[in-house]
C-alpha cells in the first residue's frame, strides 16, 4: 500500500452463509487507476466487490478506504462515504426515465443534485438527448453508460464495476470500455471485474489475477497480458 492507496482489501476470508469463496486475498486500489480483476469463472471476482461494497461482512481480514476501516459497513453509508458500485445486471430502472434514474442515485445527496446532474448530461450527452426516455428503450451500452452515470451523481472518488461488456456486441463493448476510461478521467479510480480479459487489462493501469477466491498473480496490466503463464492459464493461449 502507497499514500495513494484508496481502497484496501488485507488478508479477507469471505462467503455467503457457510460457503466460503474469497481466502486470505489482498489487493488495493489506488487514487487515479483502473484495476482490473481478471480469472476463471466462480473465482470470486464479484465477491471481492460485494464484500469490499459492504453487501458481504469479512469474515477475517480488513476493507479500509483511505485507512479507514469499511468491512460490513451498510452499502448506503459506504456509497456516502464515496463508493460507488455498478452491478453487472438491473444497473438501471426500466420503466424510470433517464432524469428519474439520475435522481435516484442522488437520493443520498445533501446538495447539490441538479447542479451535478446537468454536469453528467455534458459529460454523456446520449443521456442529455433522452432525458425523458424510459430507461428500458436504450440499447445494452447505452443502459451501461446510464448505470455509471447513476453512481457518479454521488460524486464517489471510487467506482466498483462488475463486467461492464457482458452481454454487449464487441463494438459496444468497446464503447462502454471508452466510458470507463472517461470516467476514470473524472479523477475516479476504478476496481473493475471483466471476462474479456484483454480487453479490460486494455484499458487498465494493474490488474489480479483470481483463481480459487485469492491473488494467483498481480502486475501492471501490460506485464500481464505479456506474461506466457497468465497467457497460458487464463487469457486463452
Ligand atoms: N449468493 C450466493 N450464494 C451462494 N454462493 C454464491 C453466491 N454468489 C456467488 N456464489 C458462489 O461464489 C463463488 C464465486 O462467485 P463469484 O460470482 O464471485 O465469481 P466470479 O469470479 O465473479 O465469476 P463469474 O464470472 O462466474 O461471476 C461461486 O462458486 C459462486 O457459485
Amino acid at each position: 500500500m502507497s499514500d495513494r492507496t484508496v481502497l484496501e482489501l488485507s488478508n479477507v476470508d469471505s462467503g455467503y452463509g457457510e460457503v466460503q469463496v474469497l481466502e486470505d486475498l489482498s489487493l488495493h486500489l489506488d487514487a487515479s487507476e483502473i484495476v482490473c480483476l481478471i480469472g476463471p469463472n466462480g473465482a470470486g471476482k464479484s465477491t471481492v466487490l460485494k464484500t469490499a461494497f459492504g453487501m458481504l461482512t469479512p469474515w477475517e481480514g480488513t476493507v479500509t478506504y483511505h485507512g479507514d476501516e469499511i468491512g460490513g459497513m451498510a452499502p448506503e453509508d459506504i456509497v456516502r462515504e464515496g463508493i460507488g458500485y455498478v452491478p453487472q445486471t438491473d444497473n438501471v430502472f426500466g420503466t424510470l426515465t433517464i432524469e428519474e434514474n439520475l435522481r435516484m442515485g442522488g437520493v443520498a445527496r445533501e446538495s447539490g443534485l441538479d447542479e451535478v446532474i446537468e454536469d453528467l448530461y455534458e459529460r454523456f450527452p446520449l443521456l442529455d438527448d433522452t432525458r425523458k426516455a424510459k430507461a428500458k428503450t436504450l440499447s445494452g451500452g447505452q443502459r451501461q453508460v446510464l448505470a455509471f452515470a447513476r453512481a457518479l451523481v454521488m460524486e464517489p472518488d471510487v467506482l466498483l464495476i462488475d463486467e461492464p461488456s457482458a452481454g454487449l456486441a464487441p463494438n459496444t463493448a468497446d464503447e462502454v470500455f471508452g466510458h470507463v476510461q472517461a470516467v476514470n478521467d473524472m479523477d475516479t479510480a476504478i476496481l473493475m471485474v471483466e471476462q474479456n480479459a484483454k480487453k479490460g487489462l486494455g484499458i487498465s493501469d494493474r490488474g489480479y489475477v483470481l483463481d480459487q477466491g485469492t491473488v494467483r498473480f498481480e502486475d501492471a496490466a501490460s506485464e500481464l497480458l505479456d506474461n506466457e503463464d497468465v497467457s497460458k492459464l487464463y487469457l486463452g493461449g
